[in-house]
Parts: C-alpha cells; sequence; structure tokens
C-alpha cells in the first residue's frame, strides 16, 4: 500500500505521522511546494522509525509528482488554514485553484487512486475534486465527518463523566460551524442512549460545543488543528488498505441519498479496498432530517462560488 500526502505543513504531517506508527502501509510519499519542506519532513519522521517501532518507509518531494506515481491512496491536505476569527469558507479562494491543481496532477500518475480530500473548504473542496475530474465517485472522498465524531465523543464523555472508550456518536452534515449535525438523539454510553444521563440542556451544550470545535482550537492555537485531523485521516486510509468495512461519516457525492442531490456532504459511509462501498442510509428523525436539509443549502451555497 503507498499512501501519498500532499502538504507537509501541519495536517499533512500528522497524517503521515500517524500512518506510520500504526504500520500498515509499505510505503508514504509527502509532497509540498515549499521547496526542501516535505522532505525534510519525511526525514524527521523515518529518524522516529526505530523509535516508535515501524517500517513504513516515508520519502518526501518538492513539487516532484512521478515520485507519487502508483499511490493507492492520495490525502490532500494542500492550502490555507484559517486564522482566528475566519470561517472555513472564507479559504476557497486560494485553496479551490491549489486543490484542482493537485488533484489533476496527483490521477495523472495514480489514475486508479483513492482521493481523501481535507482542504477547507472541505465539502466544497471534495465536490470540486467530483466536478473536475473523471474518477467513480466511490473514490473521492471528504474527510470531516470522522473528524466531528470524535471531537463529539470527547465531548460527550467530558459531559458523562465517562471514558471515551464507553461513548459512540456520529456528526453529520456538512464541515462547518453551522452546518455540522450531531446526533445527539442517537448517541450512547455503552448501548444506553445519552438523554438516559444528561439533561436535555446539557445535551444541547455537548451539540454546541462539538460545531465549534475547529473554531474553540484555532482560537487557542492560532491557527486550526492537526493531531485529531491527522488521526481522522489515518483511520480512514487504514479502512481503505485494510479493507475493514468500517462505517464513517464522510463526505460523499450524493444522488438521491438522503433526499439530497448534486453536493457533497458528509454522511454514514463504509469505507474498504474500493473507497466508499456504501453509503448507509440511516433512518433519521423529522428533526434531523430538517437539520441535514439546512446543513446542504449552506454547502451548496459555498459550491456556488466555485468556477466550474
Ligand atoms: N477537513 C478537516 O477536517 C480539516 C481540514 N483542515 C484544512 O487542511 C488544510 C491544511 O491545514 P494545515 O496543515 O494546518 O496548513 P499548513 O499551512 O500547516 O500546511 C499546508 C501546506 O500546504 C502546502 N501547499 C500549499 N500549496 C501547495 C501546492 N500547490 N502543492 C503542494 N503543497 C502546497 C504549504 O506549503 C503547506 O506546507 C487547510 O485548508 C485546513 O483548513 C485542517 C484541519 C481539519
Ligand atoms: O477548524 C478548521 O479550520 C480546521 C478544521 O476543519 C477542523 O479542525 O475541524
Amino acid at each position: 500500500m503507498k499512501v501519498t500526502v500532499v502538504g507537509a505543513g501541519a495536517v499533512g504531517a500528522s497524517c503521515a505521522e500517524y500512518i506510520a506508527i500504526k504500520d500498515f502501509a509499505s510505503e508514504v510519499v509527502i509532497l509540498d511546494i515549499k521547496e526542501g519542506f516535505a522532505e525534510g519532513k519525511a526525514m524527521d519522521l523515518m529518524q522516529t522509525a526505530s523509535l516508535n517501532g515501524f517500517d513504513t518507509k516515508i520519502t518526501g518531494s518538492t513539487n516532484d509528482y512521478s515520485k507519487t506515481a502508483g499511490s493507492d491512496v492520495c490525502v490532500i491536505t494542500s492550502g490555507i488554514p484559517r486564522k482566528p476569527g475566519m470561517t472555513r469558507e472564507e479559504l476557497i479562494g486560494i485553496n479551490a485553484g491549489i486543490v484542482k491543481m493537485v488533484s489533476a496532477n496527483l490521477i495523472e500518475h495514480s489514475p486508479n487512486t483513492i482521493i481523501i480530500v481535507v482542504s477547507n473548504p472541505m465539502d466544497t473542496m471534495t465536490y470540486l475534486v467530483h466536478k473536475t475530474t473523471n474518477l467513480p465517485k466511490n473514490r473521492i472522498i471528504g474527510m470531516g465527518g470522522a473528524l466531528d465524531s470524535a471531537r463529539f465523543k470527547y465531548r460527550l464523555a467530558e459531559a458523562l463523566g465517562a471514558p471515551i472508550s464507553d461513548v459512540d456518536g456520529m456528526v453529520i452534515g456538512g464541515h462547518s460551524d453551522k452546518g455540522m449535525v450531531p446526533l445527539i438523539g442517537k448517541a450512547v454510553r455503552n448501548s444506553v442512549v445519552v438523554s438516559e444521563f444528561l439533561s436535555e440542556e446539557r445535551m444541547e451544550q455537548v451539540v454546541q460545543d462539538t460545531k465549534v470545535g475547529g473554531a474553540t482550537l484555532t482560537g487557542l492555537l492560532g491557527t486550526s488543528a492537526w493531531y485529531a485531523p491527522g488521526a481522522a485521516v489515518s483511520a480512514m486510509v487504514q479502512a481503505i488498505a485494510c479493507d475493514t468495512k468500517k462505517i464513517f461519516p464522510c463526505s460523499a457525492l450524493l444522488d438521491g441519498e438522503f433526499g439530497l442531490n448534486d453536493l457533497s456532504i458528509g454522511v454514514p459511509c463504509v469505507l474498504g479496498a474500493n473507497g466508499i462501498e456504501k453509503i448507509v442510509e440511516i433512518s433519521l428523525t423529522d428533526a434531523e432530517k430538517a437539520k441535514l436539509s439546512e446543513s446542504a443549502v449552506g454547502v451548496k451555497a459555498t459550491n456556488g462560488l466555485l468556477e466550474l
């Protein structure tokens, strides 16, 4: 399994590190436009191999896509992150051009690859890759829901005073401060719905804290987060590499599922060797459906800013 990560910045390097530490890929290529940067990150990571006990070979490349040839999975993290006070949507002007160029270069050298889009605004960048390449739709996947769900579980565990391993929950919808739909009514602590333990007010607090998870970290760090984003991507790459068929909420191109069309938005997906192997149309309450539809309106408005 060969994996390419474009963007050797905070998220790209974290993603490469987690993939290596999990030791399921034979090779990871990191590519960046900044001279020597990816080579430096790759060398630094390789010098952790004997300490962390992995055999994955990590190499770096300054914008030479021939080094990425034959990649099974390519992750796109290239582009600018937001600063405190900004929305993800404000990044579209710069990131759309980068994502379009990077995806074309990747596919030229790895025509059978699966692409995972991370750059923000992620749902719109994923839609852009669908619209501007000819990869089948199961091979273009946006990463947002895996991260948002991990943050949801963190907030649920905090509210419940429970270990994170005892809670489960999922966030669907757009990967934006307003558009996320944490499915609080379906969240459980060891199979018991969390409403058995938490008041309406506390559950609403969990939902709100989850939705602004990225913005909260951007305020604290001065730039957006990287550890949980990198871990979320690596978990998705592992599901594909090891053909696990795990369900992650992913930004998938919809064609009637959940009553939505012609956009990429977060919905539960089975991930395996073929990328998105199935979109799982779980039943939603009327309130959940209304929130997902409202979220879709927001994503479509951002998509409308693309020059396609
Ligand atoms: N979908 C999600 O859940 C998340 C998305 N993000 C997004 O990921 C992106 C990257 O974030 P960070 O790693 O924190 O930023 P960063 O600034 O640390 O790294 C971005 C890297 O991309 C490189 N780059 C820029 N243009 C390039 C090009 N044309 N070709 C190759 N490399 C290029 C830069 O040189 C830089 O090293 C941002 O757009 C951010 O908003 C970040 C966290 C989570
Ligand atoms: O908040 C951001 O801009 C980066 C991101 O998507 C996240 O961490 O969820």
